[in-house]
């Protein structure tokens, strides 16, 4: 089974899901892989045609998500420029406490279908109050903190220069206005305390949230060109004075989804 492939080999149960995918979609091979978090949904739409869609739970290795407001879809997706995206619309977060190891399945299968690139998307908390919800930010580094690895044994990979520069630029020439952001991942799911915040702030960081980093360090493992972008859903815990609600979380998510997606078509078509 699936899990027992992923228990003993991830990347024969990334190999696995590509062949399925390759076999299902009729795409022998993607070129760029694009992970979906809360706000960027409407990102597949804009930046093709897509050609295949299937159910997550019916790819090996993929669970359908347990987060409300996600996607459980992964589509092929034709862009006009002939590029072949991989959407995976079905990201699982390592607070779902499924391991590491399916956390980054999705990354793996991604690099085994053909990508070269994998761009990893998401909603944030963000540190900078100038930063109102809404607002994407290049994801520029990251800090690590939920004490793992997707990595496993003398797996000693290089992080520099993980959030490609080239793709930075890339991305600055679309929008000159894009700020850049050190993201923290935090285990989650609890949101952060206003003085795990203020913590984060003091080791660097200007984003806080859940996923990406560990995506990125298996993105890169697997010899993917890595680029990341947050969408800042809200302001980080003690940021401002009123409290966190996932509704207004949600809201701002919603509100930016056309321009953000217009934004990262433009990214992806270069
Ligand atoms: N850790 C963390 N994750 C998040 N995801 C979103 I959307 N907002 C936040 C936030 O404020 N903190």
């Amino acid at each position: 089974s699936n899990t027992e492939l992923m228990n003993t080999d991830p990347f024969e149960a990334a190999r696995a899901a590509a062949d399925f995918i390759a076999a299902e979609t009729g795409v022998e091979s993607h070129d760029v892989a694009l992970v979906l978090g809360s706000g960027w949904a409407e990102a597949a739409d804009l930046i093709g045609e897509t050609t295949a869609t299937l159910n997550a739970s019916e790819v090996p290795g993929f669970h359908q998500p347990s987060v409300v407001g996600h996607v459980g879809t992964i589509r092929s997706v034709l862009t006009k420029e002939g590029k072949r995206a991989l959407v995976l619309g079905a990201r699982t977060h390592y607070y779902e406490g499924k391991g590491v190891r399916s956390v980054v399945h999705g990354v793996r299968t991604a690099a085994a279908a053909g990508c070269k690139t994998l761009v990893l998307t998401n909603g944030c908390g963000g540190l900078n109050e100038e930063w109102t919800p809404g607002t994407p930010v290049l994801i520029s580094d990251h800090i690590n903190l939920t004490a793992t690895s997707p990595l496993e044994g003398a797996t000693f990979v290089d992080l520099t220069d993980l959030y490609s520069s080239r793709v930075r630029q890339l991305a600055r020439e679309v929008d000159p206005s894009l700020q850049e952001g050190v993201y923290a991942q935090f285990s989650g799911p609890h949101y952060e305390t206003p003085a795990e915040v203020q913590y984060a702030k003091r080791i660097g960081a200007d984003l806080v949230g859940m996923s990406t980093a560990l995506e990125a360090i298996a993105g890169r493992h697997a010899g993917m060109e890595v680029f990341g972008i947050s969408l800042v859903t809200n302001l980080a815990a003690g940021i401002s004075p009123v409290p966190l609600s996932h509704a207004e979380v949600l809201e701002a998510g919603q509100a930016a989804g056309k321009r953000i997606s217009t934004l990262l078509a433009e990214i992806i078509a270069k």
